[in-house]
């Protein structure tokens, strides 16, 4: 009680002005949150914790709003996609639309100006903000930074002008997804992590993926108990989380415990690792979900994934762990059925089809 009557006073505090509606979802939604974590969160998941394995399906129908014929464009999720750059389109394209088709209302991606485009002829649905800067772009346009190196006031000029893009827009979104096909360019990733510092400063989710967990890994401090980070490692951003953050190796043998350690080092962020089982933990409980998927490892899964845990996340204003387990029990019911359609030949896009099959099953729309 104390705990939930300090985060509100420091919330209206913060905000001067009277709160729109998406800022005043969100504010409850951080205080929803930290007071979830601090008395080991409410009773759905206090009853699942006596088991491993998750019920995905029954949290997937607690998580998923109904659809309100009362409500206006918005309030089932605004959410926006941080990546894609030279080489990566297909990523953030998959997370976008994934979010789009389990039922969030608009979906944005801010990406580099050669990748929008790219995106933008991939879906008229998606709205695409080519804002993102690349060195190499930098260099070409600039033959006094060709010259001279690229000086500390050019960098932060540009880095000034990104970040005031992203500005004007972030109050409006419920949820990010950062990191799906950003790309390594050291200065496009300080950038993101200014981007990360906003989002943290107006209390918005974030989900962090591909490239951002790069980044982060590399600064945990960016992350560090923001109780509305969500990570979500594949195995090879796992390995590197778990040698920089805990300094051992990944154990196998003790997979659930080194999870729950890990999230805990980094102030109870939520974790899913993701797998052959999908595993989840806060710091405080571990859940699994091993519902059966598909045997194709096609890539831009996981860029589905990011892409419905940032959706089933946010507007429910649900604890993190419960949008994971939904995400991830409804992504391989759909991976199951692209499969049992189009066997070897089964490739992200089919998976995305049937996103809609999938979830009408266990949660149907009337
Ligand atoms: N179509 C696209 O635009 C896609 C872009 N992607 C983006 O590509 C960037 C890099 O992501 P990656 O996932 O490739 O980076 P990783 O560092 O995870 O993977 C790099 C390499 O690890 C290998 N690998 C994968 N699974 C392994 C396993 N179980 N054991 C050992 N090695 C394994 C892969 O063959 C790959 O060559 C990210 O930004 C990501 O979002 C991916 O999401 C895939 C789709
Ligand atoms: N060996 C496996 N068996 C069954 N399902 C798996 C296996 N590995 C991963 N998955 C499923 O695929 C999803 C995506 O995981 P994956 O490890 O492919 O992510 P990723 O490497 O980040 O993908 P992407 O190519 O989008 O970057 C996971 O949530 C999990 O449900
Ligand atoms: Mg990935």
């Amino acid at each position: 009680m104390l705990v939930k009557h300090c985060v509100i006073s420091a919330l209206t505090r913060s905000t001067s002005h009277s709160p729109s509606s998406t800022v005043l979802r969100r504010q409850q939604f951080l205080v929803r949150t930290l007071c979830a974590s601090r008395t080991h969160l409410p009773k759905l998941i206090k009853a699942m914790s006596s088991t491993s394995e998750a019920d995905a399906e029954s949290v997937l129908r607690t998580v998923t709003p109904t659809l309100d014929p009362k409500r206006h464009k918005g309030q089932a999720g605004k959410i926006a996609v941080i990546g894609g750059c030279r080489e990566y389109t297909g990523a953030p394209y998959f997370a976008a639309i994934s979010a789009l088709r389990i039922g969030a209302d608009l979906s944005h991606v801010f990406c580099t100006k050669d990748a929008a485009p790219v995106i933008k002829s991939y879906s008229p649905e998606l709205i695409v903000h080519p804002v993102l800067e690349e060195s190499y772009n930098i260099s070409l346009h600039n033959l006094y930074v060709l010259l001279s190196g690229f000086s500390e006031e050019e960098k932060r000029k540009v880095q000034d002008k990104v970040i005031g893009e992203v500005d004007k827009w972030m109050e409006r979104f419920d949820c990010l997804v950062i990191g799906p096909g950003l790309g390594r360019d050291p200065f496009l990733l300080e950038c993101v992590s200014k981007i990360m510092l906003l989002a943290k400063k107006f209390n918005v989710p974030f989900v962090v993926d591909g490239d951002g967990l790069f980044l982060v890994t590399d600064s945990i401090d960016l992350v560090r108990s923001y109780p509305l980070a969500v990570l979500t490692p594949n195995v090879n951003e796992y390995k590197r989380l778990v040698q920089k953050v805990l300094n051992c190796e990944v154990d196998e043998g003790n997979a659930g415990d080194q999870l729950r350690s890990l999230a805990k080092q980094i102030g109870g962020v939520t974790i899913l690792r993701k797998g052959k089982t999908d595993l989840i933990s806060n710091g405080e409980i571990v859940k699994s979900v091993s519902v059966y998927g598909s045997p194709r490892r096609c890539g831009g899964q996981g860029d589905i994934l990011s892409g419905g845990v940032f959706e089933t996340f946010s507007p429910s204003e649900s604890p993190a762990i419960l949008g994971c387990i939904a995400a991830s029990g409804l992504l391989r019911k759909a991976a199951a059925l692209a499969f049992t359609k189009h066997k070897r030949s089964t490739l992200t896009s089919d998976i995305i089809e049937c996103l809609g099959e999938s979830l009408e099953d266990i949660c149907p729309a009337s």
